[in-house]
């Protein structure tokens, strides 16, 4: 260094000398400049003493000094931290922000690649210990379970815990007691120190845990709420259950997906992630992570905690995407970091399954069992077809259901199909049992709608074709039975749902077969574009919002917007069709304010409105459907709710009125006026003519099709929508005359 400064000078003299003095000044100060840099590029032992008076690196010193954090932390004499929120701060607390070491290794060599970005801190770490004793927390067990392992692992902990918590722990079931994710995961129940608890299995197929996920990643990537909207919690932990022998590469990835997201979302992990292999492991690995888990919570002694809310979260799937770029970028990256991204790049794989297509229900999956066990025949992956009781009745000569006396549809020449067995909702009368999946955005593989078609009627013939040793089949009816002619689109799911669901709805009319298609008014986009089909239903189960959410618990966050936006667009888009609403009554739950259905009635302005009394399908127990007999509407109940709702539309100047009714079915169709003509309904679908319009490729409209009501069907009539060409069957006086024949059999044989 001494001869380089020598070498300046030197030049600055011949410099000097060689122009005659007139740079001189300058020359002078590039030497002084020179020398005083010489005196500050000391050699490194020398800037090792200079550390021991107050310049120190030492990773201690890194640490900006302590300053409380919105008054979130406290110093305990130990030097641990109390949460006095119970929360350990997930915002940038200035006490333990790590400085940016990276940017320091970025200097040692040797080196391999070059990073561009320094690496984004990714842990905020600290001891922590709650104001309160973990005890007097107010825990809530949360669990999913399609085969019953992990609702009994959850029913166990609850036990264990309800021993030793001061407060009553609660048990939900996220598929069935959780109406709305939002409540627990966005926002928190009121209460005081709320510790979460899940108890989740794992499933490659499709399963209601892939809606859980999805909604907490939408949840981290929504800019209208709070970036770590569970810092609220005093804590939470997962237990996992999978199995390791048979999904040895995704085992429990799901819980292990949970407890990172909660994480993410600022809450704080009080105890491991437990995985345990149902196989292996089984119960006695379960009792032991409870055991354990109880014995922590009653050390209240501050934790070292690890949040991860410093990582900008764009997404979980894509969380190593800067490390890649910064590969691909032609950068360094030193080996130890290597060694990082080898592991990252495996968790990577691992957090990519859940972005796979699966299928919605694939047949290993215990949803597939489900559907089989009710009666549906999946089609492919996502489509299903059951045979409904009125066309086994229809076939065996008796009644046709209430669309016969409304629309002249003979059930045994009926279709009941769907091809989206997922719905965005999760009606409390629905008869689906908690079974078919749910989901706000198609996240499935997609069939062809051909395949589907088949697959449907190939179905449906074959249960009918099962039907033929049954006594009292009608053998006309049944050899008509296998040429449909009428499909209607609702079972259980959201058949608009389906991405191919105008060409479907063509492969249908193609083959003259009728399409009445019911949807539940959540899908505006999906509800504009639709091309003509036969009737048109929208669902409407409430007339508030409040009772909306509580009847229908939609996953959509913005779900009474949407249905407004689908009766606008009823009333306007899709005017030219043969427009249904469908008021399924609850007692109990949305029959209070007809007034609130008129005002809907009013926007949409449908050509018919369909009041149906709902049917008891199976008590809450284990279905999550909490309706009793009690909720189940009398007739009497229904007819004066249709004669308020009518009177109703009638005082507004909306013309309407009560074209027919089908009591058997508890049901009564209100009509627009313009079908009554010549003092006659007309009611019933001339369904030829549907298709030579439809196939003419001129426009046409509901007017253009319409044909008359019998009057069998009208209401008030003598019949209540009963065709007497049908034999009336009544179960119970047919029961009772079964068993005075079987006793007087015994008594003759005695
Ligand atoms: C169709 C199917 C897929 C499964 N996929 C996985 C998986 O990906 N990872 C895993 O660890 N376990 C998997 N399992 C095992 C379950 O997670 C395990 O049996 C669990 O205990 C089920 O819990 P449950 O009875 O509460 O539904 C799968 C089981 C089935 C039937
Ligand atoms: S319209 Fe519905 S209830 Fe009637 S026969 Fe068809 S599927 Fe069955």
């Amino acid at each position: 260094m001494a001869l380089i400064n020598h070498l300046i000078l030197v030049s600055a003299l011949v410099c000097y000398l060689a122009t005659g003095g007139r740079i001189s000044i300058a020359c002078l100060a590039v030497v002084l400049y020179c020398l005083l840099q010489g005196s500050s590029t000391l050699p490194s032992t020398s800037r090792s003493a200079s550390s021991t008076c107050g310049h120190s690196k030492s990773p201690e010193k890194t640490f900006s000094s302590p300053v409380k954090d919105e008054s979130s932390y406290e110093i305990l004499p130990n030097g641990a931290v109390k949460l006095t929120r119970s929360s350990n701060g997930n915002k940038e607390s200035p006490m333990f922000k790590r400085k940016d070491d990276t940017k320091q290794r970025k200097k040692r060599v040797p080196k391999i690649f070059k990073a561009n970005k320094p690496h984004s801190p990714k842990f905020k770490e600290g001891l922590t210990a709650t104001s309160h004793s973990l005890l007097d927390s107010n825990f809530i067990i949360f669990y999913s379970s399609l085969t019953g392992s992990s609702a009994k692992a959850a029913t166990t902990l609850h036990g264990k815990l309800s021993e030793i918590a001061t407060n009553k722990p609660q048990l939900l079931n996220m598929d069935e007691d959780v109406n709305d994710l939002e409540d627990y995961f966005v926002n928190t129940p009121d209460l005081k120190n709320l510790v979460y608890i899940l108890v989740l299995p794992s499933y490659d197929t499709d399963s209601p845990l892939d809606y859980f996920l999805e909604s907490l990643e939408e949840t981290s990537n929504d800019f209208r709420i709070d970036k770590f909207p569970l810092k609220k919690l005093a804590g939470f932990t997962v237990l996992g259950l999978g199995d390791s022998e048979s999904w040895a590469e995704k085992f429990c990835y799901q819980a292990k997906l949970v407890d990172k997201w909660l994480s993410k979302l600022g809450a704080r992990r009080i105890f491991p992630l437990g995985t345990i292999c149902i196989k292996t492991g089984g119960e006695p690995k379960i009792n032991e992570w409870i055991d354990i888990f109880d014995e922590t919570l009653k050390d209240d002694d501050p934790m070292l905690t690890e949040n991860e809310p410093e990582v900008s979260i764009r997404d979980l799937n894509n969380e190593y995407d800067d490390d890649e770029a910064d590969v691909s970028d032609d950068t360094l990256v030193d080996v130890e970091d290597m060694g990082r991204m080898i592991a990252k790049t495996k968790e990577e794989n691992e957090i990519s399954q859940v972005s796979e297509k699966k299928e919605m229900v694939a047949k290993d999956s215990p949803t597939f069992k489900s559907l089989t066990k009710q009666g549906y025949t999946v089609v492919g992956s996502h489509s299903g077809v059951k045979i409904c009781r009125w066309t086994k009745s229809a076939l065996r000569g008796r009644g046709s259901c209430y669309k016969f006396a409304f629309y002249g549809i003979r059930s045994h020449l009926c279709m009941e199909t769907t091809p989206s067995l997922s719905c965005s909702n999760k009606c409390v009368f629905c008869w689906r049992h908690g079974s078919n999946p749910v989901g706000t955005t198609w996240r499935w593989q997609v069939d062809q709608p051909q395949d589907i078609l088949n697959g449907a009627l190939e179905g449906h013939y074959k249960k009918i074709k099962q039907m033929r040793g049954v006594p009292g089949i009608v053998s006309d009816r049944f050899n008509e039975a296998f040429t449909v002619r009428h499909c209607a689109l609702s079972l259980v799911g959201e058949p608009i749902f389906y991405p191919y669901i105008n060409e479907f709805l063509q492969m249908l009319h193609a083959k003259h077969i009728s399409s009445f298609l019911v949807c539940n008014a959540q899908h505006p986009d999906q509800l504009r574009t639709l091309n003509k089909v036969t009737q048109l239903y929208v669902s409407i189960d409430a007339s508030s919002k409040d009772e909306l959410k509580r009847i229908d618990r939609p996953l959509f966050r913005n779900y009474w917007e949407r249905l407004h936006e689908c009766l606008n667009i009823i009333r306007t888009v899709q005017s030219h069709q043969r427009t249904v609403f469908r008021l399924t009554l609850v007692k109990g739950f949305n029959m209070g304010d007809f007034k609130g259905y008129a005002d809907m009635v009013e926007s949409a302005l449908p050509s018919l409105i369909e009041i149906k009394g709902a049917t008891f399908c199976g008590s809450s127990s284990g279905n999550g459907n909490p309706l009793t007999m009690q909720n189940i509407p009398f007739y009497e109940e229904c007819q004066n709710f249709v004669r308020s709702l009518n009177d109703e539309l009638n005082s507004r100047g909306l013309e309407y009125g009560i074209a027919a009714e089908h009591a058997h079915s508890c049901c009564i169709l209100i009509a627009s006026k313009r079908y009554y003509i010549n003092s006659q309904w007309y009611t019933h679908i001339d369904y030829k003519k549907f298709f030579r319009l439809l196939e003419s490729g001129e426009k046409f409209t509901h007017m253009d099709y319409l044909a008359p009501t019998p009057e069998w069907a009208y209401w008030g009539s003598s019949e209540g929508g009963f065709n007497p060409e049908d034999v009336k069957y009544n179960r119970k006086e047919e029961k009772e005359k079964k068993r005075l024949a079987r006793e007087q059999s015994k008594q003759l044989e005695a």
